[in-house]
């Protein structure tokens, strides 16, 4: 399988009054063309950090330290990749949106409750694609002028036509300053509104055309994620990067969106790289997984490998804790919790609440191995014969 997205020894840090948090700690995976990967872990592992170090919008007092963050965008020439963290903040800024979208887990923090719906989906697409809308809009109004010719039309073709020569046209700069004036642009934001419309309706939504023009607190937890989804979606993403999309929601609700984003992504985007907790939803929704520890990842593999042969203790852990229907007795748990990142254990960060920890845990950071095709182990149990272990 071609690599889409790659992080090499990925470090990022937070500089607190507490002491410096280590939130990654040299964490390298790779999620595939026309893949769905499952990032997992407890809260506070580094799931969020890792994703917003692939995005490079961590904030102060966060820091990437190094590493680096390849994108192959030719599925066929894997030797040119663009590294992110190499590349200016204009470059990254057309690429959030354009080529990676990301939803998160709480839509009400990502939608602006002034708004309409219409509103902000449709600045997606006036931000990202203005110029193929125009291009939409120009071929329109050449189409009507040519079946009646108004004057009003023929304004808004040539400036729209002088626009697309000279994005930066003096003229058309100072028209589109002024609100009264800048309503010559109307056929631009109709083009937006259709096409959110459009969008709505990709996703299942029946009355769209009535949905636009509502505002988010007049629509439910459920179609809030969704417009969310819209807006990611808009510029036709080749990676979405979806973190907890459906922790806020109920069950049925929940069930729905990951069935979405499935078809979402046979349909229109390349990959998808999902952060959760749920175990479940990986299951349901992944092909590949990467399990992460205190800012480690500790293993990755092909999603049936993983549940059927899980070889770290934490992911075996983490299976074990997850309840099944015809259990008995009590749920199982891990003992311990996930270390405070400012201090973490030496070695193996899992070592303190790891039953099969040995002296060398205590002391040096396993290296990853591959211990059955692609799939992927950092523990010593697996640098010699201790297969034994009974994992
Ligand atoms: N702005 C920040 N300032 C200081 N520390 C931070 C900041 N953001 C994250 N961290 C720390 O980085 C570590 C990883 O956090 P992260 O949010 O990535 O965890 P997570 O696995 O996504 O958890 P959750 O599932 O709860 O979202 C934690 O120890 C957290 O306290």
């Amino acid at each position: 399988m071609a690599k889409l997205v790659e992080s090499v020894e990925l470090k990022t840090n937070f500089y607190t009054y507490e002491g410096v948090v280590k939130a990654l700690n040299g964490v390298s995976m790779a999620v595939n063309h026309r893949s769905t990967f499952g990032l997992v872990g407890e809260s506070g592992c580094g799931k969020s950090v890792m994703v917003r170090s692939i995005m490079r919008i961590i904030q102060e007092p966060g820091k990437i330290e190094s590493g680096k963050v390849l994108v192959f965008f030719n599925e066929e020439r894997q030797d040119e990749a663009v590294d992110l963290l190499q590349q200016s903040e204009v470059y990254m800024e057309h690429l959030r949106g354009n080529q990676i979208s990301m939803i998160f887990q709480e839509p009400n923090a990502a939608l602006n409750p002034i708004l309409s719906i219409n509103d902000q989906i449709s600045e997606s697409f006036l931000i990202h694609q203005r110029a193929e809308l125009r291009e939409k809009v120009i071929a329109d109004l050449t189409r009507d002028i040519n079946a009646s010719p108004s004057p009003l039309k023929k304004f808004q073709l040539a400036l729209f036509e002088r626009q697309t020569k000279n994005p930066n046209d003096p003229f058309v700069k100072v028209l589109s300053k002024f609100p009264i004036l800048k309503r010559w642009e109307k056929p631009l934001y109709k083009e937006a509104t259709r096409r959110s419309i459009e969008i709505l309706g990709k996703l299942g939504i029946a009355n769209a055309e009535q949905v636009v023009t509502r505002y988010p607190h007049e629509i439910s937890g459920g179609m809030k994620q969704r417009i969310v989804i819209a807006i990611a979606l808009a510029c036709n993403p080749i990676l979405l990067i979806a973190d907890e999309p459906t922790s806020n929601l109920d069950v049925t609700i929940q069930a729905q969106i990951l069935e979405l984003i499935k078809e979402l992504k046979e349909k229109y985007i390349s990959s998808v790289l999902f952060i959760t907790h749920d175990l479940g939803v990986v299951a349901e929704t992944c092909d590949r997984v990467g399990v992460m520890y205190a800012g480690n990842l500790c293993e990755v593999a092909d999603v049936q490998e993983l549940f059927r042969n899980p070889k770290h203790p934490y992911t075996f852990a983490l299976l074990t804790a997850v309840p099944k229907v015809e259990q008995e007795g009590e749920l199982a748990s891990i003992a311990g919790s996930v270390p405070n990142l400012v201090d973490p254990p030496s070695g193996c960060r899992f070592h303190p609440r790891c039953q099969h920890a040995m002296d060398i845990c205590k002391t040096t950071l396993p290296p990853t191995k591959e211990i059955a095709d692609n799939h992927y182990v950092a523990c010593h149990l697996y640098n010699g014969a201790s297969f034994v272990r009974g994992l």
